[in-house]
């Protein structure tokens, strides 16, 4: 036998339930297929009708390459950045996401502790399945709220003042849901929320079967512009527009100093929405660096992440990403998903030749032949 020891790489993260290394993103998901009830992987992985939204926000990142920088002196790289003047460590952000408890018994408040261990900022959904209170205890850092306006406006107002003594630094409200897409995985399932991933932030509500009419009984789907504005003003808390698609949308937000979060819902509200990449260069250039661009949609791998802040965004957010991780090893598993994006970032900085965010600049990025 040789004496010859060889030294294991070190992994990045932990094992999956097979035992098999989970090295990165996709391994994640695998995991939490393995783990998670059939339904409920549907509800967190599946999209509205044909998926095709799901399917771009994923393939065009694919389709654009990188033109690296040699030769830059650089010795480091520093994802730092700062997003409506909260200093982060890096621009990967956790989108909001209903009902943690769906997918690990320790819910949001896991989430929370894993997102502050990665040193990523959590958004909170207004659909939680433990209170903005519980959460908040458990952040041990910056988080957000997302804020679906309730169709009671003082129970909205209620929200939004609870959100922000819990420690909340903004508010992100979801524009892109006047109603909830056709999720045809959930209708042939038949999956309704059970009660352990109802929403602990609201009184129950009368009839909330998502897909028994075409409104949510909760959401309001009639918020306008002047709603944005007012939620500002009322709460003293900066405020981003999430989901939005289009370029005088973007105008319009930054013009009254509200922060643009481009989204199409992570493909399951409207199908055939753009993919959220192909919208951001004519965002970036409406906003002109006004107020934080951010942009959730198929970022599943490091060059992801360089190649939106290329084209102009401030910050990526994911959402089924630390769902996976969240389901296969609770806060250790966000952690573990976020720290794993996060060093795939800074390889694919290192390698294209930047050493801090400003330095990636449009022309690293090409169309891929
Ligand atoms: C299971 C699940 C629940 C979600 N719940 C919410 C929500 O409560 N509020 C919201 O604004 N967006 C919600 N989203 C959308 C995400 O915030 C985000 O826009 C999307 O997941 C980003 O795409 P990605 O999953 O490809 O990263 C949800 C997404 C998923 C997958
Ligand atoms: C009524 C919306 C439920 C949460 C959500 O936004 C989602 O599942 O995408």
């Amino acid at each position: 036998m040789s004496d010859t020891t060889v030294e294991r790489t070190p992994r990045p993260s932990g094992d999956g339930p097979s035992g098999a290394a989970l090295v990165n993103l996709a391994d994640y998901r695998e995991a939490a297929r393995e783990i998670l009830p059939a339904e409920v992987f549907d509800y967190l992985e599946g999209g509205a009708a044909d998926e095709h939204t799901v399917r771009w926000n994923q393939q065009t990142y694919r389709q654009l390459a990188l033109l690296p920088r040699v030769l830059t002196g650089h010795a480091s790289v520093d994802t730092g950045c700062s997003v409506f003047d909260t200093a982060l460590d890096s621009p990967i952000l956790l989108a909001p996401a209903a009902s943690h408890r769906l997918f690990h018994p320790d819910g949001e408040a896991a989430t929370a502790r894993g997102a502050a261990e990665a040193g990523a900022l959590m958004t909170v959904s207004t659909f939680s399945s433990q209170t903005v209170e519980e959460i908040g205890a458990a952040a041990g850092g910056p988080w957000w709220f997302q804020l679906y306006v309730q169709r009671d406006r003082g129970l909205t107002a209620e929200l939004v003042r609870r959100a922000r003594a819990a420690s909340a630094r903004a508010l992100a409200v979801t524009v892109d849901t006047p109603v909830t897409g056709l999720r045809e995985r959930d209708l042939r399932n038949g999956f309704a929320l059970p009660s352990h991933g109802s929403p602990a932030n609201l009184p129950h509500a009368p009839g909330t079967s998502a897909h028994g009419a075409i409104h949510d009984p909760r959401i309001d789907p009639a918020v306008d512009w002047s709603d944005l504005a007012a939620l500002g003003e009322v709460s003293g808390l900066p405020v981003l527009a999430k989901g939005i698609l289009r370029a005088e949308d973007a105008k319009r937000a930054a013009e009254a100093g509200i922060g643009v979060w481009i989204s199409n819902h992570g493909g399951r509200n409207l199908d055939t929405a753009a993919s959220t990449l192909s919208a951001l260069p004519a965002i970036a250039e409406r906003v002109a660096g006004r107020v934080p661009v951010i942009i959730d949609g198929g970022v599943r791998r490091g060059t992801d992440v360089v190649k939106a802040l290329a084209l102009g965004a401030d910050a990526v957010a994911v959402g089924r990403p630390y769902i996976w991780g969240l389901a296969v090893d609770g806060a250790g598993g966000v952690r573990d998903v976020i720290r794993g994006l996060r060093r795939e970032t800074e390889v694919a900085m290192a390698l294209v030749g930047a050493a801090t965010l400003d330095d990636l600049t449009p022309d690293l990025v090409t169309a891929a032949r």
